[in-house]
């Protein structure tokens, strides 16, 4: 659906798909284990979060150069630009590729070399948000900040990604008091396959701006009322949630009742190489799965302006927000 809207839930590691994998593995000498791309599209078969995760960080090892980064940035927002994204929210993980002996400015100056140039090459405006992966320790979080000192004209943000379970929000406390005093805006996933519990942590103790997934706030009818009294964007991924088995069916999700709830939900796309969709992908799925109305969608992508971090050019919100009132459906 070319229905304008902003993208805020994407991984850009979670963008690679098998096609440029093997691409960069040809390119890097490097030699995957699986046949071909049909062979690998059979692996994109999940049981849970961790079973995509383990593929997600096993493919990610493709991307050894600036061009690598590049080439994956510039891929995918071709294809956000075709399916109505104006706006791209991008996140990616610093250390997935430090461990594997990449630079970090490898990793920010090969995407910004896409990003910098996306507004006039593709028609969408970028930001971009370094998320810290929750599975490893608070001190590893919190080095990965201290790198991206010398980067931090580039990126607006960060997030907390990673296996949720196990790893709550107040592990790391200070470094997301360390990224608020630098000047960076706050996301963190939470209420994914995590419980409500962590949504009221990512909130209350890292002081999160938006909430990525948020699913699970519909267990807790005082904290969905808390969400919509403060208005907190819930950064949802439909596609995600059904191949990661949050949801059982498509038709199962919450999203309509989450809706008529008064919550400031949006869609995007978290890892639409894996997951079978881009952002356009995922409303033309909740459109015709879930029957959202036109002015539902409209909301949805309305929303995802809002919840934009657009401070720094009300000018350009104000001429998306337009753009979307203006939007005829078909
Ligand atoms: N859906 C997801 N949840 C947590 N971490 C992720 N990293 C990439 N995709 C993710
Ligand atoms: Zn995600």
């Amino acid at each position: 659906m070319s229905l304008p809207k902003a993208e805020l839930h994407l991984h850009i590691e979670g963008t690679l798909e098998p096609e440029l994998a093997f691409e960069l593995a040809t390119r890097n000498g490097l030699t995957l284990p699986y046949a071909n791309t049909e062979e690998l599209r059979e692996a994109y078969r999940f049981e849970d979060l961790q079973s995509f995760l383990n593929l997600y960080y096993e493919l990610m090892a493709v991307l050894r150069t600036e061009r690598d980064c590049e080439d994956l940035a510039n891929e995918y927002l071709e294809r956000a630009a075709a399916q109505g994204v104006r706006h791209a929210e991008i996140f990616f993980d610093p250390q997935a590729h430090t461990s594997r002996g990449l630079e970090l400015g490898t990793v920010v100056e090969g995407l910004w070399r896409a990003l910098g140039d996306s507004e006039s090459r593709h028609g969408v405006s970028t930001r971009l948000i370094m998320c810290f992966l929750r599975d490893e320790s608070a001190e590893s979080a919190l080095a990965t900040l201290e790198a991206a000192k010398p980067y931090l004209d580039r990126i607006t943000g960060v997030g907390l990604d990673s296996a949720e379970v196990g790893h709550p929000p107040a592990k790391f406390r200070e470094v997301y008091e360390t990224a608020a005093a630098l000047g960076l805006r706050r996301v963190a996933h939470a209420g994914e396959e995590g419980p409500p519990e962590y949504i009221t942590e990512a909130l209350d103790v890292l002081g999160v701006e938006r909430v990525d997934h948020g699913l699970r706030c519909v267990e807790d009818p005082e904290l969905v009322e808390r969400l919509v009294r403060e208005r907190v964007p819930l950064t949802l991924c439909p596609l995600s949630n059904v191949r990661l088995r949050t949801v059982d069916t498509l038709a199962d999700h919450p999203l309509p009742a989450m809706l008529d709830a008064g919550l400031m939900c949006t869609v995007h796309s978290d890892d639409p190489a894996y997951f079978g969709g881009y952002a356009g992908d995922n409303f033309d799925a909740v459109r015709g799965t879930l029957g959202l109305s036109e002015e539902r969608l409209r909301e949805l992508a309305r929303n995802s302006f809002l919840a934009s971090f657009l401070e720094d050019d009300e000018e350009l919100r104000a001429r998306y927000l337009a753009e979307v009132e203006a939007y005829e459906f078909r």
